[in-house]
């Protein structure tokens, strides 16, 4: 029949093997609610509602019967508002793998290189389930506001002061608040968030931002479990008497649960479908502080159904007892197990001072999708009744509301005129769709039938026409709340289940948005300033380093030329000086008697005279090393004035050849006075009158043969004047004359032979310790070791300027390298983050039945 509209066999349900599975899942592993059969693998699935509302194919009538077709119209329904659910729920168990993966690559990059933490205002702010223009601070809990889901798509736009190095990375801790999921709370004893962010080290936002990535993560985990929870939780509550436990009992068509005009049901009473515990019914009661756990046996005790009066009036031991219960009924019949999702009934005991906190406690739990107010129509709304709505209507926004014991009621326009204005003013939104949400029945009026093992056999439990066309006991009117609850608990769990999910990832993406839209803008700002002092940095660097090769190589080529010049210099005097000596007479000859003073004076005069000129050679130096020396000053001042990498230094060039001194001025040169130095032996022309006196005299004597040619010539000479005989005679007084005039000759040359051998053996002596070219090196050599120390200081100068700038170069490159790498990054988390964001925004939690069908 509905085939040609849909195929049903694809379709979740209790007949085809979806369903089997899940059956075999849950008996292995849920808690008593059921479990997942939701995975992040769970295909695409073709999207059949778009809009808030979808059309649905008309089945048509004439071929059925009106009951027929009615029943398989609502179990349509039912099946494409479960298909809409399941499409939700795995594009959100999709969602949040995404985002997972998403916040751990954050975390990644946030303890690698720690994320800014914006100023930022969020046009794009935190969804919130009940206003979006009151958004709190903290997430809420499952919300049922039809309205929530209205959100702003725009960007968050972030206007921070533009970032820079300098700027704090956490702006204010007002503006921080913006953020939902991922804000940093800074409230921290007395320090105000100003002083605090001041004192914030960036690994310290890293780590807190750390801290928030993973407790979000942490919470996406149990929103996974949470949307892939297939069971939905209602909650029946009221005021002592109210009939909760008869509406509960009503709704099972079994007198399940324990009635009486006494307060009864003092525990709180959860009833199941049995399937869930192995089809067997029992109770399951748990102690106090026990964690249930149904494959445990020792988190509770089991009893059979019949122990229930006794063990819902027994709360000092009881918390909690879990009614397994088998409800035979077919699917479009039965609530419990109605083909489409497991419902949990709660029954809770009546509201007074004593239970209202814990009811109160028990309906916040994220986990009930649905509050079912049972009111009595005979009193209607107790004062705690109206605070218990009151605070309820906060948080689901929505109370389906039973006013019960309606038989009881003879004015029955005016009781349920008095009521309506009463829930009105509780829960106005309940109050819109009161036609929905509030029904006026009476339970106890509910045909029943026995459990279905005191039936004979009869498992199909036909209830579907019971009461039918027969309104007089008011069952039209408890079938019609009977569907809408149905529908209001399928709808209502889209919401509680799915949209704290949608929220909370709305929430992180708007919040990664924002922070990626702001770590983009500062890894921009960031880019442009290092490309800006990179371009600065670079020539800077290059100039210093040429100017530095340049001055270094002019630096050792001057102090080259000046040490030469020094050198050259030096041995030019002290040669010129040294050659010098001994052409004239330094000291007045004293007379004979005094030679060898006057031999040491003349030696000393002579050294001195030397001596003087190495002195007035390093003064020669010392004034162009002084000049060297400005030179290099100059040179520092005009490129590092004012700047800490050169001190200009006061040379005093008095200090300048104290140390290593001349060889005179250290005695190395001694020249001792000898005896010869006052006779010269070698001066022939002076005697040679004497010379040859002697020779004639030696070869007349000896008559000797063979004389060398200038003797012979002189004996031939002498011989021919005198002749030999008279030679002979005249020998020896000739020998006396010359030795006479020999010694008067030297004794009166000793004034200059002394100079003369004085400066010869000097020169000698000079020439040995190679006096000229050592102490041109030293006077020179000095120079060079004295300019060494300024221009050491000039090159160090220019090599930290260098160093420094090396440094910032290469810091500034490897800053760039981290800000382009982080630019890249979240660049594609704004985008992921906005994409995912838009994604997850176009999910329609809510869409429903066209307007006619939503209540069947
Ligand atoms: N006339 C009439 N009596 C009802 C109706 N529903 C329940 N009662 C009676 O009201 C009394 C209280 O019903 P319960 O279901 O025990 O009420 P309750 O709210 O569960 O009570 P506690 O949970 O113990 O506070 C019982 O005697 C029921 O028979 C109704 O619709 N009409």
């Amino acid at each position: 029949m509905s085939s040609s509209y849909f195929d049903i066999d694809d379709l979740p349900g209790p007949s085809n093997r979806r369903s089997t599975n899940r059956e075999v899942y849950i008996s292995a592993h849920d808690s008593g609610y059921g479990a997942s059969v939701c995975s992040e693998e769970e295909p695409d699935r073709p999207t059949l509602v778009s809009n808030n509302t979808m059309p649905l194919p008309l089945i048509p009538g004439s071929m059925l019967s009106s009951a027929i077709e009615d029943t398989a119209q609502r179990q349509f329904q039912y099946q494409i508002q479960q298909l809409h659910y399941n499409e939700n729920r795995a594009a959100l168990g999709r969602s949040i793998t995404t985002v997972m993966n998403i916040l751990k690559g954050l975390q990644t990059v946030n303890r690698e290189w720690p994320a800014q933490y914006p100023a930022f205002t969020s046009v794009n702010g935190p969804v919130n389930s009940s206003d979006m223009s009151d958004r709190p601070s903290q997430l809420r809990r499952a919300a049922t506001d039809l309205s929530l889901q209205s959100s702003n798509q725009d960007k968050p736009t972030v206007v921070s002061s533009s970032p820079s190095s300098e700027s704090p990375r956490l702006m204010s801790s007002q503006l921080s608040h913006e953020f939902n999921v991922l804000k940093i709370d800074l409230k921290l004893g007395a320090t105000s968030p100003a002083e605090l962010v001041r004192s914030l080290e960036k690994s310290a936002i890293s780590s807190l931002l750390d801290g928030k990535i993973s407790q979000a993560l942490k919470h996406l985990l149990s929103l996974r479990e949470r949307i892939e929870d297939t069971s939905s939780k209602v909650l029946v509550t009221g005021d002592l008497n109210a009939g909760k436990s008869t509406f509960c009992n009503a709704l099972l068509r079994r007198d399940l649960l324990p009635e009486d005009q006494q307060p009864c049901t003092n525990v709180f009473c959860e009833v199941l479908d049995a399937h869930i515990n192995n089809g067997v019914e029992e109770v399951h009661a748990i102690p106090h502080g026990a964690t249930y756990n149904r494959q445990d046996e020792r988190t509770y005790d089991i009893f059979p159904l019949s122990e229930l009066d006794r063990l819902a009036a027994s709360p000092e031991i009881y918390m909690l007892l879990k009614i397994y219960i088998e409800d035979k009924r077919p699917p479009e019949q039965s609530l419990l197990r109605n083909g489409v999702v497991d419902i949990a009934l709660i029954d809770a005991p009546g509201l007074n001072m004593d239970s209202m906190q814990t009811t109160a406690v028990f309906a916040r739990q994220e986990e009930i999708d649905v509050v079912v107010f049972v009111v009595s129509a005979e009193n209607h709304f107790t004062l705690s009744a109206k605070e218990f709505i009151w605070n309820a209507a906060h948080e689901k926004a929505f109370i389906f509301i039973v006013v019960n014991r309606f038989d009881n009621i003879r004015d029955k326009s005016r009781c349920s005129r008095l009521i309506l204005e009463q829930v009105a003013k509780l829960s106005p939104r309940t109050y819109s769709h009161s036609d929905d949400l509030v029904h006026f029945v009476s339970s106890n009026k509910v045909p029943k039938r026995d459990p279905p093992d005191d039936h004979d056999g009869d498992d199909n439990g036909d209830y579907g026409d019971e009461g039918a066309n027969n309104n007089d006991d008011g069952v039209v009117d408890f079938e019609n709340l009977e569907r809408c609850l149905r529908n209001f608990v399928l709808e209502k769990r889209a919401i509680s289940k799915l949209a704290p999910a949608k929220t909370y990832l709305l929430n992180v993406l708007g919040d990664l948005e924002a922070l990626a839209s702001y770590n983009e803008q500062v890894s921009q700002n960031e880019v442009q300033r290092l490309t800006a002092e990179l371009a600065h940095i670079t020539p800077a660097y290059e100039v210093t380093l040429r100017n530095s090769l340049k001055i270094s190589e002019e630096v050792d080529g001057n102090i080259e030329k000046l040490v030469t010049s020094v050198y050259d210099h030096t041995r030019y005097k002290l040669e010129h000086v040294i050659a010098e000596i001994g052409t004239k007479r330094y000291v007045e000859y004293p007379g004979i008697f005094s030679i060898y003073s006057y031999a040491a004076d003349t030696r000393d005069a002579m050294l001195h005279s030397i001596q003087q000129s190495v002195v007035e050679c390093e003064e020669f130096a010392r004034k162009k090393t002084t000049g060297g020396f400005t030179v290099l000053k100059n040179l520092g001042s005009q490129h590092f004035q004012g700047t800490a990498y050169y001190t200009e230094k006061i040379f005093n060039n008095s200090l300048m050849f104290s140390r290593r001194r001349d060889l005179l001025a250290r005695g190395s040169v001694s020249a001792p006075i000898e005896f010869s130095d006052y006779i010269d032996l070698h001066q022939r022309e002076k005697i040679s009158g004497l010379g040859m006196t002697i020779t004639l005299a030696t070869a007349a004597s000896t008559g000797a043969v063979g004389l060398p040619s200038t003797v012979a010539r002189g004996l031939v000479s002498a011989t021919s004047i005198i002749g030999l005989r008279n030679l002979r005679k005249w020998i020896v007084p000739a020998l006396g004359l010359a030795f006479l005039c020999g010694a008067v000759y030297i004794i009166s040359d000793i004034p200059n032979v002394v100079p003369r051998k004085l400066a010869k053996k000097l020169k000698q002596e000079l020439e040995n310790v190679d006096y000229v070219h050592s102490n041109s090196e030293r006077i020179s050599g000095e120079c060079r070791t004295v300019l060494k120390y300024p221009a050491e200081d000039l090159r160090s100068a220019f090599q930290q300027l260098l160093d420094e700038q090396a440094t910032q170069k290469n810091e500034r490159t490897k800053q760039m390298s981290h800000a382009e790498e982080s630019l890249k990054y979240f660049s594609g988390l704004y985008n992921d983050s906005k994409n995912n964001w838009q994604m997850i925004s176009d999910l329609d939690l809510e869409a429903v039945i066209a307007e006619g069908t939503a209540v069947v």
